[in-house]
């Protein structure tokens, strides 16, 4: 299920106070947040940086090793992102393009990496009180993933987000 909000993703404020809060963005193999609202996240969210660019390290920024694939990384409270009163925010990072594949093998790679968030989720919820819905669905908060310097049309993410079930995506607009 889709929510659109109009709005800043960075000023999400979940409806239950004391649940912590997913923001999940389209990464690169590279390990860098140069631009974009991955940019924003680096500014905004810094000690959750050098996990995801270490993680691609890691992995040798191969692509092979990377797409399709997601990590789920805690912010420290100290970060500016954070609002006072709530619990820090966990970036969800979705290996979806390394700026060479086509929207059609985008599109395949975000479903396989929301699919992969979702299972992390699901056993990170028995230990984390994440955002979910009155029926129980976990919440998901994301921008118009790919839609930007991805390049791909919002309407092909949007079908393949549309299929998957068992989650409530909150797809900030910004004006
Ligand atoms: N605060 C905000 N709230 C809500 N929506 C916001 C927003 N700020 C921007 N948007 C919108 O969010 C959509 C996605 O647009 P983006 O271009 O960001 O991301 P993308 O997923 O296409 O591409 C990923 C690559 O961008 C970076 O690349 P570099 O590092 O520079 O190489 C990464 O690292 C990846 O590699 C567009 O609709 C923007 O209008």
């Amino acid at each position: 299920m889709i929510r659109y909000i109009k709005g800043d993703l960075l000023g999400h404020i979940p409806t239950n106070p004391k649940a912590v809060s997913i923001l999940a963005h389209a990464c690169n193999c590279h390990g860098s947040w140069g631009g974009g609202i991955a940019n924003v996240i680096r500014r905004k969210f810094p000690s959750t940086y050098s996990p995801y660019s270490r993680h691609c390290q890691d992995l040798g920024c191969d692509p092979s090793k990377l797409l399709g694939t997601s990590i789920v990384i805690p912010s420290e409270s100290t970060d500016s992102g954070n609002i006072k009163g709530l619990p820090p925010k966990y970036i969800a990072c979705l290996f979806t393009s390394d700026f060479s594949e086509s929207s059609g093998e985008i599109v395949g790679y975000t479903e396989k990496a929301v699919k992969e968030l979702l299972r992390q989720l699901e056993e990170l919820r028995s230990e984390v009180s994440l955002e979910s819905e009155p029926d129980g669905r976990l919440v998901v908060n994301m921008p118009k993933i790919n839609a930007g310097i991805f390049n791909v049309p919002w309407e092909k993410t949007e079908a393949v987000l549309k299929k998957v079930e068992g989650v409530q995506f909150n797809v900030y607009v910004f004006e």
